[in-house]
């Protein structure tokens, strides 16, 4: 078998270890390493001639992006998992208990067990390449850093330090990585292996105590100070996920342990807790969700087509959702976007809407001044079609009117090159009926993004009958260099994503009108693991845009989709939610106090607000019209697999990663009981619980998604 790790010796006695898993991309630990490994440090101390030793990747950009995940969903039972982690702790503890000075030099991503081998060298000096970043993201997959990571990082940065990279599983960059001491040096790419080679020479420095204020020493240096944080840190831990991600708890208790027990009793505990969650269903979801993002970034989304390079943008529509694709253009494609709007006040939304990203990377110190400027630069505006002739794509991010669409179309065939893309950001309109008035319909498509843009991670790209391969794959590639992750969506009313939210918002709105009380609908879908309720959704995507979309869905899609009439007085009582500040939720002054129901809708809507029905009842018949309308878009081809369908459910509205998506939380549950539940439902509540075909269909066949 080809080696992974080669060892040699320079003359000043300082051996460099590299690393450099053959045929793959990136480095990540294996269980067969172990020998190989163990054969090396066996020889390196054999060797009186070696002073000194730095590991260093053999990979272009990355230092090693953890354990690989398929190893460790290959484990069958929670001891194998708790096996393979105290052999890394074995291979990590032989490393640290070198004599001689052990510095880890590292380019590229550093990432969960490639951060724990770093941590036991006795240094480490990284480069400050933005391609540079270090993390412990386990707890992400549903983990915890299972080799030795809960015992050094706490001992390393401190507690609090150690409790928030862990929790969160963020990555930090080179400079924040040097001031909370996880590394000992940044220096340029350039100059990286000769630095690692000198602190070698220099031999092995005491650690320079970190800095700490007198609070700090207080809380981590005594018993007390520790319960009170731990305590505080599992307060925090329940609000966010409300209990539905164990790991976070058992992250916390490996910390407490070790700070209590010793390092040896923490790693014991870290074992054991890593391999029962690598044993849990919520991180076979979490690692599920991993496996699916890493194949689709290898599809074109139209099978063999090659994407043509998109080396200029125009958006047109500098509002909130042109600003926001006018920016991730910019500054996360580098793209150059020439942003078109009918006024002055639209084209400054855009430009600030952009600046106000940038800055805030020079705040969080990401970037320097000069680097957020020459992004800027990036983005022109305009209010006539000057500057447009070359683009590449054009994206419409106007209101939601056909004719105005149409108008668009002619004018970019007009105005740009006879293969200019034209993307219409419609959240609703079937891109048919938009290309119907295109010379060029194979240009035309639907890329359809979720606010706000910076944040949500799922755009839809929608193609209609005559959009050609070349369309799709380029559309495809550009919104991944926009940082995005497209599935590719067939062209019917709402697409997917905002035809499985409706019936789900419909149903919370149907609860509301038996008088169950806006606060209450919404904790009950938090408690199942939205990142929001249904109300507070409608509240920030806008009630008017629900209103606009959902009689679209009911003409195209039918009766089902037919929203609660009493919603028509929210309307006429002007209540849009957040954007003017009236809708289910009081803003402004009147929420200085925080998050306060707005009562009067109750009246408006002849309500008696209760709390009668239990949340699980809520949550559930919410929740299964979801994954209803989901069944019905898979069977009728609206989306390419249940990959897909969980994919967009999780990336678009936040459906709970720890159950994996629609179709995997089905399979959890299987076909034969999501459909008594509908059939439960329908008597109760009607024809809308009708199960999908494919679902009876599947109760029938005892068959599942995946
Ligand atoms: C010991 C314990 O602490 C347990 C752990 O360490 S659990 C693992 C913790 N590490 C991670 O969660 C990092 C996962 N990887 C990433 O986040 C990304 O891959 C990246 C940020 C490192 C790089 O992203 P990008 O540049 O977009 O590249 P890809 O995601 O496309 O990945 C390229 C190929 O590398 C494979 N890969 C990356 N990380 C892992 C991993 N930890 N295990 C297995 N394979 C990994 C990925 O699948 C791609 O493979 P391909 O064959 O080239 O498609």
């Amino acid at each position: 078998m080809e080696k992974t790790f080669s060892l040699s010796r320079r003359d000043d006695g300082i051996a460099l270890l590299t690393m450099d898993v053959p045929g793959e991309t990136m480095n990540t630990l294996k269980a067969q390493f172990a020998p190989e490994i163990t054969a090396i440090l066996q020889e390196i101390k054999a060797d009186s001639s070696i002073k000194g030793l730095v590991l260093i990747s053999g990979k272009a950009d990355s230092f090693v992006a953890g354990a690989d995940i398929s190893m460790l969903d290959a484990c069958e039972t929670a001891e194998d998992a708790r096996l393979l982690s105290r052999q890394g702790h074995h291979v990590f503890a032989e490393l640290e208990g070198l004599t001689i000075p052990v510095v880890a030099a590292i380019h590229g991503a550093c990432l969960g067990g490639g951060l724990e081998l770093a941590l036991a060298c006795h240094q480490r000096v990284c480069s400050d390449s933005s391609k540079t970043m270090l993390g412990v993201p386990e707890v992400q997959l549903g983990l915890l850093p299972g080799g030795g990571g809960t015992q050094r990082l706490p001992r390393l940065i401190g507690i609090a330090n150690a409790l928030d990279l862990m929790l969160t599983g963020k990555q930090v960059r080179p400079k924040q990585a040097i001031k909370m001491g996880l590394v000992d040096d940044v220096v340029p790419e350039s100059i990286l292996l000769d630095t690692a080679i000198k602190m070698a020479l220099a031999g092995k420095k005491p650690r320079k105590p970190q800095k700490t204020s007198l609070v700090t020493k207080l809380l981590e240096g005594t018993p007390i100070g520790r319960n009170i944080m731990f305590d505080q840190a599992t307060k925090q831990v329940l609000k966010k996920t409300q209990g539905n991600y164990p790991s976070p708890l058992k992250i916390i208790d490996c910390v407490r342990e070790g700070m209590a027990k010793g390092m040896e009793k923490g790693l014991e505990v870290e074992a054991a807790h890593f391999g029962a969650l690598v044993a849990t269903p919520e991180s076979a979801a979490l690692r599920s969700i991993f496996f699916a993002t890493t194949e689709m970034k290898k599809e074109t989304g139209a099978g063999e087509a090659k994407p043509r390079k998109v080396a200029k943008a125009v958006v047109l529509g500098g509002g909130l959702m042109g600003g926001g694709i006018a920016s991730v253009t910019t500054t996360k494609a580098k793209v150059p976007v020439r942003v078109k709007d009918i006024s002055e006040k639209g084209l400054s939304n855009a430009l600030g809407y952009a600046y106000k990203l940038l800055d805030k990377g020079v705040k969080r110190r990401h970037m320097t001044p000069a680097e957020r400027d020459k992004l800027m630069a990036l983005m022109t505006t305009t209010t006539e079609y000057r500057g447009v002739k070359d683009a590449d794509i054009v994206i419409e991010a106007v209101f939601e009117d056909l004719n105005l669409k149409h108008q668009m179309v002619r004018d970019i065939e007009r105005e740009c090159g006879e293969h200019t893309i034209f993307a219409s950001n419609t959240s609703s309109l079937p891109i048919t009926q938009i290309a119907e008035a295109a010379s060029r319909p194979e240009n035309v498509i639907g890329l359809h993004y979720f606010s706000p843009v910076e944040k949500m991670p799922l755009v839809e790209v929608i193609a209609h009958e005559k959009t050609s391969p070349e369309t799709i794959a380029t559309t495809v590639a550009f919104a991944r260099k926009q940082g995005k992750t497209p599935i590719v969506v067939k062209d019917c009313a709402g697409f997917y994503v905002n035809r499985i939210l409706a019936l789900y918002m419909n149903e919370a709105a149907q609860l509301l009108l038996e008088g169950q009380a806006v606060d209450h609908l919404d904790k009950a879908l938090v408690k199942f693991g939205f990142p929001v309720g249904p109300m507070t959704l409608l509240d920030e995507v806008g009630i008017d845009v629900g209103a606009k979309i959902s009689p679209i869905l009911e003409k195209e899609l039918g009766e089902r989709f037919k929203a609660p009439a009493a919603f028509d007085k929210l309307m006429a009582d002007d209540r849009k939610g957040r954007k003017n500040g009236k809708g289910f939720y009081l803003y402004g002054k009147a929420a200085k106090k925080g998050k306060k129901v707005d009562e009067s809708v109750y009246s408006l809507l002849g309500l008696t607000p209760a709390t009668g029905k239990e949340a699980g009842e809520i949550a559930e018949r919410c929740v299964v019209q979801m994954l209803n309308e989901a069944v019905r878009c898979l069977e009728e081809g609206i989306i390419a697999s249940p990959r897909d369908g969980d994919i967009g459910a999780i990336f678009g509205i936040g459906f709970p990663p720890f159950l994996g998506g629609p179709f995997r939380y089905m399979d959890t549950l299987g076909a034969t009981k999501m459909v008594s539940l509908l059939e439960g439902y329908q008597s109760k509540y009607g024809d809308r619980f009708a199960p999908a075909a494919l679902l009876k269909t599947m109760a029938a066949e005892g068959t599942r998604f995946y």
